[in-house]
């Protein structure tokens, strides 16, 4: 079954950003037309400091606000974490988790992955789970097992098409400028969608799958043009409104 689907655009910040840059998304806000807010959802994940203030720019707009990883209490001792409601309350309407700079800097497997996708649920969040493979993995003819593997354990059950948001982000590609083929990542969105449909039928089929990795203006219109690629999750490029909106063209 072949559903329309919209993309989403979105911008993962990383650990970059001041309140200074609160002038970059105000240029973000000033370029974006009607004709590019309505091709794609566009969404800037910014450091959780950032999360009010550019909450209360957006305020109007059609750019969403996200964050970046969140803890799967509601609250408690965790020093320094943040709880999905904690994020909610600051104006975010979603999560990225399992970002694999999580997973390798900070030991998160896809059992902790998991919760804190239910976690975002029950904070009324759309949780953007991540996966991707490393570069020996695909050299050993892993990707798809892999990433297969990483989409059982760590979307739970009960994912729809709108609390989940899947973002295929092979950990090679990442800041790295190289990307995948738009064969390969043809290839690894196809049997995502392949799993999902089987395991979550009709919203398996209509959940978005991202592509993340590397992509720029000049790379968007073709990897977004590959069939099964719901949209992208930016890094570097998302931090300058001009990259961004240029990313963003290649939809209108
Ligand atoms: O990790 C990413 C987004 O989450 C991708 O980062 P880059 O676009 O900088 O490669």
């Amino acid at each position: 079954m072949s559903v329309k689907i919209k993309p989403l655009l979105a911008g993962n910040w990383k650990m970059n950003g001041l309140r200074t840059s609160q002038a970059e998304f105000h240029k973000m806000k000033a370029g974006l037309t009607d004709t590019l807010a309505d091709s794609a959802n566009i969404m800037i994940c910014p450091p959780a400091t950032l999360i009010p203030a550019l909450a209360d720019i957006a305020a109007g707009s059609a750019i969403l606000v996200g964050g970046q990883d969140c803890h799967g209490e509601k609250s408690g001792a965790h020093t320094g974490d943040i709880s999905a409601e904690m994020l909610k309350d600051a104006g975010a309407t979603a999560v990225i988790v399992g970002h694999s700079e999580r997973r390798t800097d900070h030991g998160e497997g896809d059992g902790v992955v998991n919760a804190k996708a239910q976690a975002a649920w029950r904070a009324g969040l759309v949780a953007i789970v991540c996966v991707g493979e490393t570069e020996a993995e695909r050299k050993a003819g892993q990707a798809v097992s892999i990433v297969q593997g990483q989409l059982n354990n760590s979307v739970p059950d009960g994912a729809t098409a709108e609390n989940t948001v899947i973002a295929y982000e092979p950990v090679w590609a990442i800041g790295t400028g190289l990307t995948p083929t738009a064969q390969d990542v043809e290839e690894m969105h196809k049997a995502m969608r392949d799993n999902l449909a089987s395991r979550f039928s009709d919203a398996g089929a209509a959940m978005r799958l991202l592509y993340g990795g590397s992509v720029k203006p000049a790379n968007a219109a073709e990897l977004m043009a590959v069939s099964n690629v719901n949209g992208a999750l930016v890094g570097g490029a998302s931090l300058k409104a001009e990259d961004f909106l240029g990313i963003l063209d290649a939809y209108s």
